[in-house]
C-alpha cells in the first residue's frame, strides 16, 4: 500500500512537473520539492514483499533522485521512468494488490458501491484526471490553470490596433467570445473533479484513520501474526497519510486554482498574439513576394546570360569558320600558285631544252651541210628531215603544249540528260549520279557525232612527233563496248587512228626517206603476253628487268619486224588484230577480252656521222572496263557455257586497269616509287609513261543512264591521269647506224629472229609489190 501510494504521489508529481516543470523548479514552494525533502525512504517496509515492489519503490527512489535537482549532483542518477511506464505499473500493483485481497478471503463486491475499495476509486478517478490532462482539450486548459496569474502580461500600448480599429475586430472579438467560454467551462469541469477526488481522498484518510486506530490497538497487546499484520497496516497508512498530505499539497498547488486573468485580458491577449501573428504572416507574405520578385529578376538575367553565351558562341563559330574558309582559300590559292609556279618552272625547263635541242639541230645541220658541201660539192640537196620540222607538225608548240593530254569520246547513243557536255578544246562532261552533279573538264571533248578524221586531226601532231624523235603513246580507256576498238582501229571504210596514223607517217616520210620502221604486236590475255606478229601460233613470252646497267625490259621471243612501206604495215596490222582474243559479251558482240600493243619504232639516221632520232608510237587498245557482278550477271544470263571464262577475263582486265590507275596516281604525286611491277599492262607500258614521253588518253564513254556508274568512274580516272606531269617531252637520239639493242630503252619491242611464212598466223612473206617485211634478230637479249 505505502508503495501504492508512493507511486501515486509520483504520478501526480510526474504530471504537474512535466507541465509546469520549469516554473516548479523556479518556485521554492514547488510541493515536488518538498516531497522530494521527505525521508520517504525511512518509511519503507522492511521486509520487501516482491519483485513488483522493489520495482515500484525503485520508481519512487528515481522520483526522489531526480527530485533532488540540479544541486543534487549528476552522478548515479537514475533515468527518469515515464508516465506512461509508471501508470502500467500502477495498474500491475492494483492487480496484484486486489488479488492479494481476494486471497485473504474478503474479496470486494464491486457491483455495490459502498463495497468498492476506496483506494479502487481514486485510482480510478486519478486515471481519468489523467486521461483529460492528457486530451488536446486537457492540454490546452492545464497551462492555463497551472500558471500563476503573474505570468499573464497586460497588452502594452505600443501592441496591436485596438479592437475598435481594426477591420477584423468583430470576429476576433467572436473567436474570443467562444474561447472565454470553453475556458469557463473547462475550469467549471476541473473544479468538479477537484472537488470530487478530495472527496474520495477524505473518504480514503477516514478510512486510514479507523486502521489506524485497530493497528494501535494491536501494537501494544502482542506480537501475534495479526498483531505483526497490524503493525505494519499502521505503518502503511503513516505514509497513506503523508502521501495524502502530499497529494493534497499537489492539487491545491497544481490544481487550476483561482483564475486570476479576467476573460478580458485573455481576449486581449488572445488578439495581441492574433495582431502579432498577422504581422509574422504579412511579413513573410511580403518578404514571399520579394522572393518572388528577386527569382523573377533572377530568371530574367539567367535567360540573358544565356542569350548572351550563345549570341556568343554563334559569333565565335561564324568568325571561326570565316577563318576557317580564308584559311581554306589561302591554302587552294597556295597551291594554285604552287602549281602555276611548277608549271612555269616546266615551261622553262621545256623552253630551255627546246632551245638546246634547237640549238644542237642547228648544230648538227650546219655540220652536215659542210660535210655534205666537202663530199660532194655545192650542188648536194640537204635531207628532207633536216629542211625544217614536217608539214602539220607545231613543232616546239608541241612540247610547250604539254605531256599528257586528255581527250574523252561520247560514244553514239540515246541522249541522256544525266551525261551533257560541251565539246572542242578544253570542254567538259557533266554527270548527274545519284543526285550529285559533277563536272570534268577535259583537253578536248568529241561529241558523239563527231567523225573518226576529226578525232585524228586533233592527234597527228602528237603522231608526227615520232618522226623528230618523240615518244608517243595515245590509249584508249573506256568501259566495254564504248568504242575503244573503233575509234583505235576503226571499220576499213571509216579506218580509225591507228590506220590514219600510219598513212600519214608514211606520207610525211616520203619514199626513199632515211627512216626505218619497225613493228611489234602484243596482247596481254589473262596476263600473258602473247606475240600477236609471231610466225607460228601466239606463244606466251616472258618479259623481265634488262640487265643491270642497260635498264629497260627484256621480252624474250617477241618478234620486231622491218617494215618497208603502208601496205605491208597495214598487212601486219591486220594480221595481229585478227589474232587478238574476242568474245561476245553483253555489251559489245566482238569484245576485245585483252589488252593490244603496237609499237612502231622510227628511226631516222642522221645525214651526218651523228646520232639520228628514233620515235616511237605506241598505240594501245586497253580491254573494256566492266563491273564483276555486272559481267557475272551477263554470263549467267546468257546462259554461255565459257562463263567462268568471261568472268575470270574481266577481274583479270580489271585487275590491270587498277594496276594502271596505280601508276597514274603515283605519277601523279611524284612518288619515289611508281608500282610498274603490279601487272604485265604497266610493265609493258612503263617505257610509254616514262619521263618525256607524251601521252594521250582518248577516253571512250557512254551516254546510257544504265552505265552512269562506269561513266563516272572513267571520268574520274581520266581527271587524274590529266594531272600526271611526265615533265617536258623529249627527243630521243638513236645510234647513227644501231641495231635495235643498241636503242635507248624506250626502243620497243625487240624480237628473236624468226623466218617469215605466209602461213595465217604469222607475218606476211615480203611480196615484190608491197616491199619485204624481215623479223630482225637482234644480238643475244633484246632490250624493251
Ligand atoms: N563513234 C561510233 N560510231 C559508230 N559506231 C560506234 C562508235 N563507237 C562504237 N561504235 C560501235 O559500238 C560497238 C562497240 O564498239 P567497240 O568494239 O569499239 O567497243 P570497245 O570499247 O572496244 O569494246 P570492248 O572493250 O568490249 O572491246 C561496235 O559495233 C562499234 O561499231
Amino acid at each position: 500500500m505505502y508503495a501504492f501510494y508512493s507511486l501515486l504521489i509520483y504520478i501526480f508529481y510526474s504530471l504537474f512537473r512535466r507541465d509546469g516543470g520549469a516554473k516548479a523548479t523556479a518556485d521554492p514552494r514547488d510541493p515536488s520539492q518538498s516531497a522530494s525533502c521527505k525521508p520517504e525512504g525511512s518509511h519503507r517496509p522492511d521486509q520487501p514483499p516482491a519483485e513488483l515492489w522493489t520495482e515500484l519503490t525503485g520508481l519512487v527512489g528515481r522520483s526522489e533522485s531526480e527530485d533532488d535537482g540540479p544541486g543534487g549532483g549528476a552522478e548515479g542518477r537514475p533515468t527518469e521512468v515515464s508516465l506512461e511506464e509508471a501508470l502500467v505499473r500502477l495498474a500491475e500493483f492494483l492487480s496484484v494488490q486486489l488479488g492479494a485481497e481476494e486471497s485473504c478471503g474478503y474479496p470486494p463486491d464491486l457491483s455495490k458501491p459502498g463495497d468498492v475499495p476506496p483506494l479502487l476509486t481514486v485510482t480510478g478517478q486519478l486515471l481519468a484526471l489523467l486521461a483529460w490532462m492528457r486530451s488536446p482539450r486537457g492540454r490546452q486548459a492545464l497551462p492555463q490553470g497551472t500558471q500563476p496569474a503573474s505570468g499573464v502580461q497586460p497588452p502594452t500600448p505600443a501592441g496591436p490596433t485596438p479592437p475598435e480599429e481594426s477591420p477584423s475586430f468583430s470576429l476576433r472579438g467572436e473567436a474570443q467570445g467562444q474561447q472565454a467560454s470553453q475556458l469557463e467551462e473547462d475550469q467549471r469541469a476541473w473544479q468538479r473533479l477537484e472537488q470530487l477526488i478530495l472527496g474520495q481522498l477524505e473518504e480514503l484518510k477516514q478510512q486510514l484513520d479507523l486502521q489506524d486506530g485497530l493497528g494501535q490497538l494491536h501494537l501494544g497487546v502482542g506480537a501475534t501474526d495479526s498483531e505483526k499484520r497490524v503493525q505494519h497496516l499502521t505503518l502503511e497508512n503513516e505514509a497513506l497519510k503523508q502521501s495524502l498530505i502530499l497529494t493534497q499539497d499537489l492539487l491545491r498547488h497544481w490544481g487550476p486554482g483561482p483564475h486570476t486573468r479576467a476573460p478580458q485580458e485573455e481576449a486581449e491577449a488572445l488578439v495581441e498574439l492574433q495582431g502579432q501573428l498577422q504581422e509574422a504572416q504579412d511579413a513573410t507574405e511580403a518578404l514571399r513576394v520579394q522572393l518572388g520578385v528577386q527569382e523573377v529578376q533572377l530568371q530574367g538575367l539567367q535567360g540573358a546570360l544565356q542569350q548572351l553565351q550563345q549570341e556568343t558562341e554563334q559569333s565565335c563559330r561564324r568568325e571561326l569558320q570565316q577563318v576557317h574558309g580564308q584559311l581554306a582559300g589561302l591554302r587552294a590559292r597556295m597551291a594554285s600558285l604552287r602549281q602555276g609556279c611548277g608549271d612555269l618552272r616546266g615551261l622553262v625547263s621545256t623552253f630551255t631544252q627546246s632551245c638546246q635541242g634547237s640549238l644542237s639541230e642547228a648544230r648538227g645541220q650546219v655540220s652536215w651541210a659542210l660535210g655534205a658541201l666537202s663530199d660532194s660539192g655545192a650542188g648536194t640537196q640537204l635531207p628532207e628531215e633536216q629542211l625544217g620540222p614536217p608539214t602539220g607538225c607545231p613543232g616546239r608548240l608541241l612540247e610547250l603544249k604539254g605531256n599528257i593530254r586528255v581527250l574523252c569520246r561520247l560514244r553514239p547513243g540515246t541522249p541522256s540528260s544525266l551525261v551533257s557536255s560541251e565539246p572542242g578544246p578544253g570542254g567538259t562532261v557533266t554527270t548527274c549520279y545519284r543526285g550529285h552533279q559533277r563536272r570534268f573538264r577535259l583537253d578536248w571533248v568529241f561529241p558523239p557525232d563527231a567523225s573518226q578524221e576529226e578525232v585524228f586531226r586533233e592527234l597527228e601532231p602528237t603522231v608526227l612527233s615520232c618522226l623528230r624523235g618523240y615518244s608517243v603513246c595515245i590509249f584508249t580507256y573506256g568501259q566495254t563496248g564504248t568504242g575503244k576498238t573503233y575509234s583505235m582501229e576503226g571499220p576499213p571504210e571509216d579506218p580509225g587512228i591507228a590506220p590514219r596514223a600510219l598513212q600519214s607517217l608514211f606520207r610525211e616520210m616520203r619514199p626513199g626517206g632515211r627512216h626505218c620502221v619497225t613493228l611489234s604486236m602484243v596482247e596481254i590475255y589473262n596476263e600473258a603476253v602473247r606475240d600477236l606478229l609471231a610466225p607460228g601460233p601466239p606463244q606466251r613470252l616472258v618479259v623481265r628487268q634488262g640487265p643491270a646497267g642497260q635498264g629497260g625490259l627484256q621480252v624474250a621471243g617477241l618478234t620486231y619486224w622491218d617494215v618497208p612501206n603502208l601496205e605491208t604495215l597495214n598487212q601486219m596490222l591486220s594480221l595481229g588484230r585478227s589474232n587478238r582474243a574476242t568474245a561476245a559479251t553483253a555489251m559489245n558482240q566482238h569484245s576485245s577480252r585483252s589488252h593490244a600493243l603496237v609499237t612502231l619504232t622510227l628511226r631516222a639516221a642522221s645525214p651526218t656521222r651523228g646520232s639520228g632520232t628514233a620515235g616511237t608510237l605506241h598505240l594501245v587498245d586497253l580491254a573494256g572496263s566492266e563491273r564483276a557482278w555486272k559481267a557475272g550477271a551477263a554470263c549467267r544470263a546468257r546462259g554461255d557455257p565459257e562463263d567462268a571464262q568471261r568472268l575470270r577475263e574481266a577481274r583479270t582486265i580489271n585487275r590491270s586497269l587498277l594496276a594502271l590507275g596505280g601508276v597514274m596516281a603515283a605519277l601523279r604525286a611524284r612518288r619515289p616509287h611508281v608500282p610498274f611491277r603490279d601487272s604485265q599492262l604497266t610493265r609493258l607500258l612503263q617505257p610509254a609513261l616514262g619521263s618525256g614521253a607524251t601521252v594521250v588518253l582518248l577516253l571512250q564513254i557512254s551516254t546510257r543512264p544504265e552505265d552512269l556508274g562506269e561513266t563516272v568512274c572513267s571520268l574520274k580516272f581520266a581527271e587524274r591521269v590529266g594531272q600526271v606531269e611526265l615533265g617536258p617531252a623529249r627527243r630521243r637520239r638513236a645510234p647513227r647506224s644501231g641495231t635495235p639493242s643498241s636503242l635507248s630503252t624506250d626502243t620497243p619491242f625487240t624480237g628473236t629472229p624468226c623466218t617469215p611464212t605466209p602461213s595465217p598466223g604469222s607475218p606476211p612473206s615480203p611480196s615484190p609489190d608491197s616491199g619485204s617485211s624481215s623479223a630482225r634478230a637482234p644480238p643475244g637479249n633484246l632490250l624493251f
